[in-house]
């Protein structure tokens, strides 16, 4: 046993070694007693063997004694006449084999008239003082009623105590009277016990008649006449019994009683050993003693022996009580610790039988325990309330009920028993040949046929021949679903349900793993107009904007057989693959797409028109891999952008640099202003009839020291897509702003300025307010600025542009259309439009005065401008010829190189100076023709 086993099994409580120390004392308490009781059976047992032996012994002594008195008898009977003095001889001869003081007597027996010639004789016999003498040494006697006497005649050995017994007169004794008639009659020993006179000792008389010749002597009456006296012997008893004693007794405190009723004085003590200092207090407690009564030698009813022995416990050896504690001790031990040690497992077993009770009745999980046939055993309470079972209604039922629902009843019903057992195993994955626990998913039905979706984890016992078969039933019904929803969150965009960027990366990485060689398109499409929608409409109708677009897109590309991935990339950004789709095909899509996405979107009340830029980059020729891919129709799209939106274009590597130089020119254009890059030019507007510079118009120019300078061109678009343009705008209608306050001191101060501004300042909610708060600080007079707004930007949102327009008008800005002719205006919009200028676009005037179209164009825009009451601004007139065509068709200004480029604003007052406010001023030639032309005119 492993010493950290027993550390364990010690480890207790202190009630618990409380016990064990009590129980311990017990034991040996016990043990000791028991060993005590051992010691007193054993010792008792031995001591009654001992008084049977004692017995035997005494009555072997007897036999002795008789052989003894018979030889005696004989011998002194067959001789005629014997001298006292041969009996002696041949008495002490006998003695010398007895051991011990017997003393060995003759007497004779003599009646009344023959006793003086009795006493003569043993006078000449050599007993001079012979006198029959009565004075008996012995305790009993009587008065001789002197009818015979029996003095004793010769003693042996022969020495001064025992001659005081020659002459004594045996018949004083009274039960010697007795047994010598006794004796005469049975012709038998017979004995009596006396106590001496002096001593008090007691002493064995035995007797046995004498005859004159004893042959033939078979009756009582011829013993009666042949009778001549006694042979006796007399011992002392105390001798003879401490003899037998010592010889089988050898323990001390051995007391030897004699009783005699009759005369209590011959109670008599013999101790074998009276020392008791070898006692302990402990021995007057228990006080054993074994008693024996058994008869004496004598014979007599009245007389008994008595042989006690008193028990003490210091028989008990010391060595044997170390030796039987120590075993003791290691027996206790030993059957402490396998009690300890059982009552812990015990104990521990009904610990881990109360937890698995607990844990079955407070388990999360519903526990189901089953035959190997799938018929329930036990059924937990978080099973009843899983499956809404009670346990005693599911006890017995198949578990099959579970797997197949209520609502099979039907279907369960065609299952044989053998089919059953089999679905049950094989839906809980069981092989009760190799039995390992599993965990299983499987779907399970409750009572009221509801599903739930199980993790089922199942163990297989072998109990007693029995299989039984554990099921841990979670319920994961609701974790599944929230798993659903998280991975639909984790791969999904929550708002329109496409794939979201990562998850379409991924895809597409697959897809283009899996098939190498396939072609792969991928399109990338940004809303154009969203933020708009988003600014005024506010996010809600944004994101509904989105799911419109995101199901038109789905709709669109659900006629593709091959595989398709659909992506929110993010904002209104939106990815399309297209698997076994080339450029063409992707180009095909995208037209289908850009059709799809323009259609007017209607969301509560309100009408929106967004539509998209596509860019395309195809697998293998744009990219390898989905970044590249991603990043070149991106590429793609930006140029879309760039060509004015809802359009699509296929990547190709140029669009890359232009990219790139895009990204730098956005880059340094963010500093621009705090670098003190921009500076605005004016380009002078002239009247064609007078010649009188009428105003400017402000062109932005930036010179940046890395980049030099920078077109508009360039710079407007990405300002544009990366909303500087609102930080630019602001800057420039603040210089212009400045620069007509400036012009109020001088002679220019009814010079107006035509400002551009972009389609994203001007849907910005506080442009108006912005130009009105800038113009009112500087205390100038609105009619001096002029907005200047592209056709496409006056033509978009019309409902809300008109009521923007009115707003600016009725402010007294000027409101001109710049490019007028390039868009697609709606002359019905137009007309209900409160714009002051209509500005002919430079692609109208070039062909002036050659080209019949533009001829055309250009006078018809005139016409129409002139009947809607607005002047018209003739951009980018280059030649004298297209100065006079248009003054001839009345338009009202007109702009362009041929009267000045745009000039910075000392180079404009310089020009200003020079042409002293007419343009007409410095060019005599142009005046003269003009004045020749008006009289021609006048003339006709
Ligand atoms: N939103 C803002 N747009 C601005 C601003 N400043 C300029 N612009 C727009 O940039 C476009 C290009 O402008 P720019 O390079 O300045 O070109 C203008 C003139 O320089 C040019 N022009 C004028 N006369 C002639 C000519 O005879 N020949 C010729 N080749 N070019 C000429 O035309 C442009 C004037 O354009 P427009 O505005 O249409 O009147 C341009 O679209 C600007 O609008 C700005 O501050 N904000």
């Amino acid at each position: 046993m492993k010493t950290g086993y027993l550390k364990h099994l010690f480890k207790s409580n202190p009630k618990q070694w409380q016990l064990l120390i009590i129980s311990g004392f017990l034991w040996l308490l016990f043990t000791n007693f028991q060993l005590t009781l051992n010691q007193y059976a054993q010792d008792e047992a031995r001591f009654y063997n001992n008084v049977k032996e004692f017995i035997s012994k005494q009555e072997i002594e007897i036999k002795r004694s008789d052989t003894l008195l018979h030889a005696l008898s004989e011998y002194y009977s067959a001789q005629t006449l014997k001298s006292n003095l041969d009996f002696r001889h041949f008495a002490s001869g006998l003695v010398k084999n007895n051991q011990g003081d017997m003393i060995i007597g003759l007497a004779s027996l003599i009646n009344r008239s023959q006793k003086a010639e009795f006493e003569n004789q043993q006078q000449r016999l050599g007993y001079e003082s012979f006198r029959v003498d009565d004075d008996f040494i012995f305790n009993q006697q009587q008065e001789n009623k002197k009818y015979a006497y029996l003095p004793v005649v010769a003693v042996t050995p022969m020495n001064p105590k025992n001659s005081s017994l020659l002459a004594q007169d045996l018949f004083t004794i009274p039960k010697l009277v007795k047994k010598f008639a006794a004796s005469l009659k049975s012709n038998s020993t017979q004995r009596i016990l006396l106590a001496e006179k002096q001593s008090g000792n007691v002493v064995q008389i035995s007797i046995l008649p004498t005859y004159v010749n004893n042959n033939y002597l078979t009756s009582h009456e011829q013993r009666l006449k042949a009778v001549r006296g006694i042979v006796f012997t007399i011992e002392p008893l105390e001798q003879v019994l401490s003899k037998i004693a010592r010889e089988l007794f050898t323990e001390r405190d051995l007391s030897l009683i004699l009783r005699q009723s009759e005369d209590i004085r011959t109670t008599k003590h013999y101790f074998i050993d009276e020392d008791k200092s070898h006692h302990h207090a402990i021995d007057h407690i228990f006080n054993w003693e074994f008693i024996a009564k058994i008869p004496t030698m004598s014979n007599a009813e009245s007389q008994s022996l008595e042989i006690r022995e008193t028990w003490h416990l210091e028989r008990l050896q010391t060595w044997d009580l170390l030796k039987y504690n120590l075993i003791a001790l290691i027996i206790y031990l030993l059957i402490a610790t396998l009690l300890i040690a059982f009552y812990r497992y015990t104990y521990h077993l009904q610990e881990i039988e109360n937890r698995l009770k607990q844990i079955f009745a407070t388990s999360q999980d519903a526990v189901i325990i089953t035959d190997e046939k799938g018929h329930i055993e036990e059924w937990n309470p978080q099973a009843e309330k899983t499956f809404d079972i009670k346990r005693e209604d599911a006890i017995g039922d198949s578990i099959v009920n579970l797997i197949m629902g209520s609502a099979k009843d039907n279907d369960l019903s065609r299952y044989s028993e053998s089919g059953r057992i089999e679905l049950f195993q094989r839906t809980f994955d069981l092989d009760l040949d190799n039995p390992q626990s599993q965990t299983n998913e499987v779907l399970l039905f409750n009572a009221h046929g509801k599903q739930i979706t199980a993790e089922v984890a199942s163990s297989i016992l072998q109990i007693n021949n029995n299989t039984e078969i554990s099921l841990f039933v979670k319920d994961i019904t609701h974790q599944r679903k929230t798993e659903e929803a998280m991975t639909q969150m984790a791969f999904y965009d929550p708002l329109t349900g496409l794939e979201n960027r990562s998850f379409f990366k991924k895809s597409v990485t697959e897809v283009l793993k899996n098939n190498p060689y396939h072609q792969v398109s991928i399109l990338f499409m940004d809303l154009d107009g969203f933020k708009k929608v988003n600014d005024t409409l506010g996010h809600s109708v944004g994101d509904e904007l989105l799911k419109v677009i995101a199901k038109r897109i789905q709709t669109t590309i659900r006629d593709s057989r091959d595989k398709v991935h659909i992506c929110r990339f993010g904002g209104d950004e939106f990815i399309i693959m297209l698997e076994n789709v080339n450029a063409n095909g992707a180009a095909n899509v995208s037209k289908r797409l850009l059709n799809k996405v323009e259609r007017t979107i209607k969301i509560a009340e309100d009408e929106m028109d967004v539509s998209g830029s596509i860019g395309i980059a195809c697998y293998p020729d744009h990219g390898s891999d989905v970044d590249t891919l991603l990043r070149h129709a991106d590429t793609a799209m930006y140029q879309s952008k760039a060509m004015g939106k809802n359009t699509y274009s296929l990547y190709n590597e140029n669009m890359e640099a232009q990219l790139e130089e895009k990204l730098l020119i956005e880059k340094h254009l963010r500093n621009a202003i705090e670098n003190d890059e921009l500076e605005v030019y004016y380009q002078p507007q002239v009247s064609l009839s007078s010649g009188h510079i009428n105003g400017v118009e402000a062109l932005l120019r930036w010179h940046n020291p890395t980049l030099g300078f920078v077109p508009p061109d360039k710079f407007i678009s990405i300002a544009e897509d990366s909303q500087l343009i609102l930080k630019l705008g602001e800057w420039v209608a603040q210089t212009c702003i400045e620069q007509l306050q400036i012009w109020q001191q001088t002679h220019l101060a009814n010079l107006h300025i035509a400002m551009n501004v972009s389609s994203v300042q001007f849907e910005d909610p506080d442009f108006i307010d912005q130009i009105s708060n800038m113009m009112k600080q500087a205390n100038l007079p609105n009619h001096l600025l002029e907005i200047e707004l592209t056709e496409r930007t006056v033509m978009s949102n019309v409902s809300d542009n008109i009521v923007r327009f009115n707003q600016i008008r009725s402010s007294g800005y000027g409101l001109s259309v710049d490019d007028f002719g390039t868009g697609y205006s709606s002359l019905s919009y137009l007309k209900r439009f409160p714009l002051s200028i209509l500005k002919i676009d430079k692609s109208f005037v070039d062909g002036i005065p050659k080209d019949d179209d533009d001829k055309s164009i250009a006078t018809a825009i005139l016409n129409l401008a002139h009947s809607l009451n607005m002047h018209v601004v003739a951009e980018g007139v280059e030649t004298i010829e297209q100065l006079l065509f248009l003054r001839e068709l009345n338009c009202d200004f007109a702009q362009g190189y041929f009267i000045s480029r745009p000039l910075p604003i000392y180079e404009l007052e310089e020009w200003l100076q020079l042409n002293k406010g007419n343009f007409y001023y410095r060019h005599n030639d142009l005046k003269q023709l003009i004045d020749a032309e008006s009289l021609r005119y006048e003339n006709l």
